[in-house]
């Protein structure tokens, strides 16, 4: 049988050391981390287990390689970019492997997600170019004021493991573009893809220390990246828990920080929703990434006239769906990422059971065994329940009954979450009533697939800070620096 790294059309963009300063590295004590198949528990590989002074390294020559990074025009910067977005196309097929392999993802949903991360590379190659101050009219004689935007300097990144390569080329993308280096620390779960990526960038001719990829502990790297003062910039993506917790450990140095954080998505089928169309919207928006990502809906509130309906629709739909290993042909759903994530799933529907409410489909643990769990549709589900207050982040779709919209506007912005929410209308007066009252980043209007390059990511409330992609993502890269120019009167 082909081993995994045998699989490659390129095999050498498997690599088990580190990116750090132009070299590929193991960790000075050689101490390494295990990287295994969520589908099959295999272990794939292994990456250095680096610490505080290989971080300490990857920021200092990141820091070195940041006056000739930003002295670049912006268009030499944004040709290297493309060079890499060039080689990202050209080896999908690696880099889906690869993803799959160490996330689970089928290889289909993997390849579509190189190429989404691929958009954001070629995306902030062109906004790089863009980046326009302004001359302000002075209020005084024989003067000009004018105001720049300059790169923010060392940013550091640390990513989850749901989508391994976007959630880095969608800060590495407008990072480098602003004329910023950036540190990647990958999550433990996912570094091939991390690493597959720094080989490319190094392939596009990116200088040295511009882009670092170092793997190891969490905690130990993440203290280094956010207490260095040579680190000018965090962007994290992952739990709100932990955004909070490295947001803290960035205020004694005053670095500025994005942060993208979990949700709790309310997807809300009116009577008046084209219900076919809001079954498909709910089988993107609750089982893409098999549930795992931060956008998902979480909460799904069915009007009481079209419940029966929508329940029997959804179920049946759910029902066919087929799970398996992702490197299987037809596969939709893949493993969970780990066994607390499986846990989670199964905790919130035992409470939600014990409280009354009906499984239509799934509720357990897949055949398959390891992390499968069969996709979940719950009916009769009370918003006082633990699914209703929690990310689930897995295959679950619980179904409350709503009677107006004033109720159910009040019931989806029960959360002190506020990242994405989708609804089903086909009321124009309805759509822009309940687009203007639902407190969140982003609303998806008889879609349940919003997230693209070109539009602001993003959350309001506990789901996080900032935006990533669109033209406003590379602001958060930038700085404003106004310069009042004085002495323009004749010389007398
Ligand atoms: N808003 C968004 O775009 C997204 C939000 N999320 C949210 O994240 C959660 C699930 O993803 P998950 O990866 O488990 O989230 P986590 O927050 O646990 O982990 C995210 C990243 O942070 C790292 N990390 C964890 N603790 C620390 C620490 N103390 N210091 C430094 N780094 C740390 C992890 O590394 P390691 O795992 O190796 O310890 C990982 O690389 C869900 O709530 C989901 O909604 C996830 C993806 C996207
Ligand atoms: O990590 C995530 O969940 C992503 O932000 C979701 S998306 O951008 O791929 O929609």
């Amino acid at each position: 049988m082909q081993t995994f790294r045998e699989s490659l059309k390129d095999p050498t963009l498997l690599r088990e050391q580190c990116y750090l300063a132009g070299e590929w590295l193991s960790a000075s004590d050689g101490a390494t981390i295990e990287v295994t198949d969520p589908a099959t528990g295999v272990v794939l590989g292994r990456v250095p287990d680096m610490g505080a002074a290989e971080t300490r390294r990857a920021i200092d020559a990141a820091s070195a390689a940041w006056p000739a990074w930003r002295a670049l025009m912006a268009r030499e910067r944004s040709a290297l970019l493309e060079r890499w977005h060039g080689l990202m196309l050209e080896h999908a097929d690696d880099l889906a492997t690869i993803m799959t392999a160490e996330q689970g993802k089928p290889l289909l949903e993997a390849r579509g997600e190189v190429l989404y991360a691929a958009s954001f590379i070629k995306w902030f190659a062109e906004e790089g170019k863009r980046v326009y101050g302004e001359v302000i009219p002075s209020p005084g004689q024989h003067q000009q004021l004018v105001v720049v935007k300059e790169p923010v300097g060392v940013c550091a990144a640390i990513t989850p493991w749901n989508f391994p390569a976007a959630m880095i080329t969608r800060k590495a993308g407008p990072a480098l573009a602003a004329g910023c280096p950036m540190v990647v620390r990958p999550a433990g779960e996912t570094p091939f893809t991390a690493l597959a990526l720094a080989v490319l960038a190094e392939r596009a001719g990116i200088p040295p220390g511009v882009f670092t990829v170092i793997t190891g502990g969490s905690r130990v790297i993440g203290a280094e990246l956010t207490g260095n003062p040579l680190v000018r910039k965090l962007s994290f993506t992952g739990s709100t828990e932990v955004g909070r917790l490295l947001m803290a450990q960035c205020a004694p140095t005053i670095k500025k920080v994005s942060l993208e954080l979990g949700g709790n998505a309310p997807f809300i089928v009116f009577p008046d929703a084209d219900l076919d169309a809001a079954v498909q919207g709910a089988l993107i928006a609750k089982f893409r990434n098999n549930g795992q990502t931060c956008v998902c809906a979480n909460r799904f509130y069915v009007h009481d006239a079209v419940y029966d309906a929508f329940a029997a629709r959804l179920t049946q739909a759910v029902a066919a769906l087929q799970m398996g290993n992702g490197t299987t042909p037809g596969v939709q759903l893949g493993p969970l990422i780990d066994g607390r994530a499986v846990e989670k799933v199964e905790s919130h529907i035992a409470e939600a059971v014990q409280g009354g409410a009906r499984i239509l489909t799934g509720g357990r643990r897949h055949a398959l065994g390891g992390t499968f769990f069969e996709p979940t549709v719950l009916a009769d589900v009370d918003p006082g329940m633990r699914v209703a207050r929690e990310e689930t982040f897995g295959p679950l779709a619980p179904l409350f009954r709503f009677h107006s919209d004033d109720e159910v506007i009040r019931l989806a912005n029960d959360t002190e979450f506020g990242l994405a929410s989708y609804f089903y209308s086909r009321d124009i007066g309805r759509v822009w009533r309940v687009g203007a009252a639902l407190e969140y980043g982003m609303v998806g209007i008889n879609t349940g697939l919003i997230s693209n390059e070109v539009a602001p990511f993003g959350g309001v409330k506990q789901s996080g800070l900032g935006r990533e992609g669109s033209h406003y993502g590379i602001d958060d890269y930038l700085v404003v620096k106004y310069m009042c120019m004085g002495g323009l009167e004749v010389p007398s």
